[in-house]
């Protein structure tokens, strides 16, 4: 796989006018793999996802599903109309949410199906979180591997997980079970709202396939500086 197309940018704005600014800094150059998430989404819809998907970006489109297994089977056929690459779901929705997202994925494909990443434990969660707010018993690793488990039981193509437990994850599951990992930031940049962060070089050393990067390369001063640079630093990990 093209190793740019591992990371993946976040596109966290309010409306297509700063989205589409941030992409303009890519013209002329090969086109990168993008997030979009809710809150662009819910401005901009669905046929700007599709114009994207037109020029040649591949899509991450988080939308993080999470309901009773048939509306979620629902929602995944309408979402496949648009032929985006990869789409999330919350592992804690169930085995039977996630094998009914799958077979949904299934049924409607057009061309090549949709890939499911399951959401283990954000990234902002930590550990007296986990047992003292969300109420969930046990270590963190335990709660996130449980969830793999259970996701790639279910027939989802990977998870949403931290660098941190990339490796332990591929152990669980399976070497082609996909880890995905957002809080990811550069050495001695800001960590902001994450708290189970690692540098691009940990994630890759840990088996991460793909990285989920927004602020610190949406909010450099050169965005494909910062791009480039992690893209190097991934380069070097790799060896
Ligand atoms: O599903 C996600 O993408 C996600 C899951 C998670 O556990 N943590 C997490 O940060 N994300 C997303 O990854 C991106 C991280 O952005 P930055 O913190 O700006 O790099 C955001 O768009 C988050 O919504």
């Amino acid at each position: 796989m093209d190793i740019r197309k591992r990371i993946i940018i976040a596109l966290d704005y309010p409306n297509a006018r700063e989205a589409e600014a941030l992409l303009s800094h890519w013209e002329g150059k090969e086109k990168p793999f993008i997030k979009v998430g809710y809150q662009l989404f819910y401005r901009v819809g669905p046929e700007w996802v599709i114009k994207r998907k037109e020029e040649g970006y591949s899509i991450f489109l988080d939308l993080k599903l999470h309901d009773i297994p048939n509306t979620v089977a629902k929602g995944v056929e309408s979402i496949s109309q648009l032929g985006v690459d990869f789409l999330t779901v919350h592992a804690s929705g169930g085995r039977k949410m996630m094998e009914a997202a799958r077979e949904a994925a299934e049924k409607s494909a057009r061309g090549q199906r949709v890939q499911l990443l399951a959401v283990t434990q954000l990234t902002s969660t930590d550990q007296p979180m986990l047992n003292e707010e969300i109420g969930i018993p046990g270590s963190i690793t335990d709660c996130v591997t449980r969830y793999a488990r259970l996701a790639y039981q279910a027939g989802a193509d990977g998870v949403i997980c931290s660098g941190q437990e990339a490796g332990l994850i591929k152990q669980v599951t399976a070497s082609d079970f996909l880890a995905v990992t957002p809080g990811v930031r550069p050495l001695g940049d800001d960590v902001q709202d994450q708290k189970r962060v690692v540098t691009p070089t940990q994630a890759i050393k840990n088996g991460a396939d793909y990285l989920v990067i927004g602020r610190p390369i949406t909010q450099a001063p050169s965005p494909v500086k910062a791009y480039e640079a992690i893209l190097a630093e991934i380069k070097q990990a790799w060896r």
